[in-house]
């Protein structure tokens, strides 16, 4: 078990993680996802000790990391897959950790057995792809056979058999009733692997709840309506008729529409009442992918100017006034927002209204939840993020299943 409690870390005048406070619980794959420079590499390393918090504390099994006994073998982790000596062969490279830490020899066999580089064990890591580099750094936080587990982007660089093979790896480790603690990017990716997300954007907490229920709170479940192509007339009738019944209708690229705030036999009906023919009425849910963008809108550092984020938002409700892009000083997205302001760099909390005092036209049902409103903080934006690398031919572990 990871805790933190009220977890902070100052460079200077730079605040990349405020008033953090989670558990990572043993037994399920935790998903740390955030925005670039969110501050998940900081906060791994507040748990790893490789970095001193300024605020706060963070503990694994109970106690800090450095005040754990023969810490790796209580915890395994991979922060950066390049931190290898590239001289060492990978098999040297093993054996020195381990016989740093009393972990047996034979130990280093199977871990490069579990990783699949036990053919290129000899070679040096220098001559070794980022695959083959991640899967060394994956083999070296198993060395200890630790009950807790860090992963910082573990698939990065690997290819879609490297990427089957580390989401089998760390189910079965949680399954095993390891804690184990992964951050990523790939949101499809956390969808297959993860139970349960932490997201932070700028340093604080976002959410901290299943993956099941960051879908259901951050996505706005929707109906497809489209309507014979050849007559636009009745396409702008039913707009018409679901507009006045309450709904939100916003037009697809592809001529259908998008409808939220109604439930499929209503359209129906009103189509119906409307005289006007479907050709196709579905529901629909929102990916995690999607999910996490309008989560996370207002609190993402870097963005292009070709960003399509915006449009992934929910419609705005009446009466609110659109105006700069979330994050732009002043805007309505500013961060932070203005107590009580509209937020809408994130979806409308379900149960509660985008603008208070009207309520919420895309809310689901009100259910209790932990989406957390980040306090004010100190933020200024980092330098230097990291770009996905491209796939690359990995090795084939032991233990593959297929
Ligand atoms: N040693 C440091 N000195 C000064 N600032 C730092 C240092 N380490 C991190 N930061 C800053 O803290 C913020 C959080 O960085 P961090 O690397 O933790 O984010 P991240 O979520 O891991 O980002 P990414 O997803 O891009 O890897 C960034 O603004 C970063 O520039």
């Amino acid at each position: 078990m990871i805790e933190a409690v009220g977890l902070t870390k100052r460079y200077g005048a730079k605040t990349a993680v405020y008033n953090l406070s989670f558990q990572v619980r043993p037994g399920m794959v935790t998903g740390f996802l955030g925005p670039n420079g969110s501050g998940k590499s900081t906060t791994m390393r507040m748990i790893l000790g490789l970095d001193v918090p300024s605020e706060g504390l963070v503990t694994v099994n109970g106690r800090p990391y450095r005040h754990l006994p023969n810490a790796p073998r209580q915890v395994g982790a991979l922060l950066d897959a390049k931190a290898i000596h590239g001289g060492r062969s990978a098999y040297h490279h093993l054996l020195c950790l381990a016989q740093l830490s009393g972990i047996p020899a034979r130990r280093v066999h199977e871990v490069l057995g579990v990783v699949g580089l036990q053919d290129v064990a000899k070679k040096r890591s220098k001559g070794f792809s980022l695959g083959m580099g991640q899967r060394l750094g994956i083999a070296a936080a198993l060395l200890g056979d630790p009950q807790v587990l860090l992963f910082d982007e573990p698939v990065n660089g690997l290819d879609p058999e490297g990427i089957l093979w580390i989401r089998n790896l760390m189910k079965r480790l949680a399954s095993e009733g390891r804690t184990v603690f992964v951050s990523s990017h790939l949101m499809s990716e956390m969808a297959l692997t993860a139970d349960h997300l932490i997201v932070i954007g700028r340093g604080q907490l976002m959410a901290d709840m299943s993956v099941k229920d960051f879908i259901a709170h951050n996505s706005a479940d929707f109906a497809l309506v489209r309507t014979p192509d050849t007559e636009p007339e009745q396409r702008d009738r039913l707009t018409t008729a679901l507009t006045e019944a309450g709904g939100a209708v916003r037009p697809e690229p592809d001529g259908a529409l998008r409808v939220t705030g109604l439930p499929l036999p209503r359209i129906s009906d009103l189509a119906h009442e409307a005289d006007v023919r479907l050709w196709e009425l579905s529901p629909h849910s929102a990916s995690l992918e999607e999910a996490y963008m309008r989560m996370t809108q207002g609190a993402v550092d870097y963005r292009s100017t070709e960003d399509q984020r915006f449009g992934l938002q929910a419609q705005a409700p009446a009466g609110y006034a659109p105006g700069a892009l979330p994050g732009a000083p002043g805007a309505p997205g500013a961060w932070p927002p203005p107590q009580g302001a509209p937020r809408p760099g994130y979806a409308p909390v379900p149960g509660q209204p985008a603008i208070p005092g009207q309520p919420n036209p895309y809310a689901a049902p009100p259910q209790q939840q932990s989406v957390q409103a980040p306090a004010p903080a100190p933020a200024a934006a980092p330098e230097g993020a990291a770009a996905p690398s491209p796939a690359d031919p990995n090795q084939r572990d032991t233990e593959d299943a297929r």
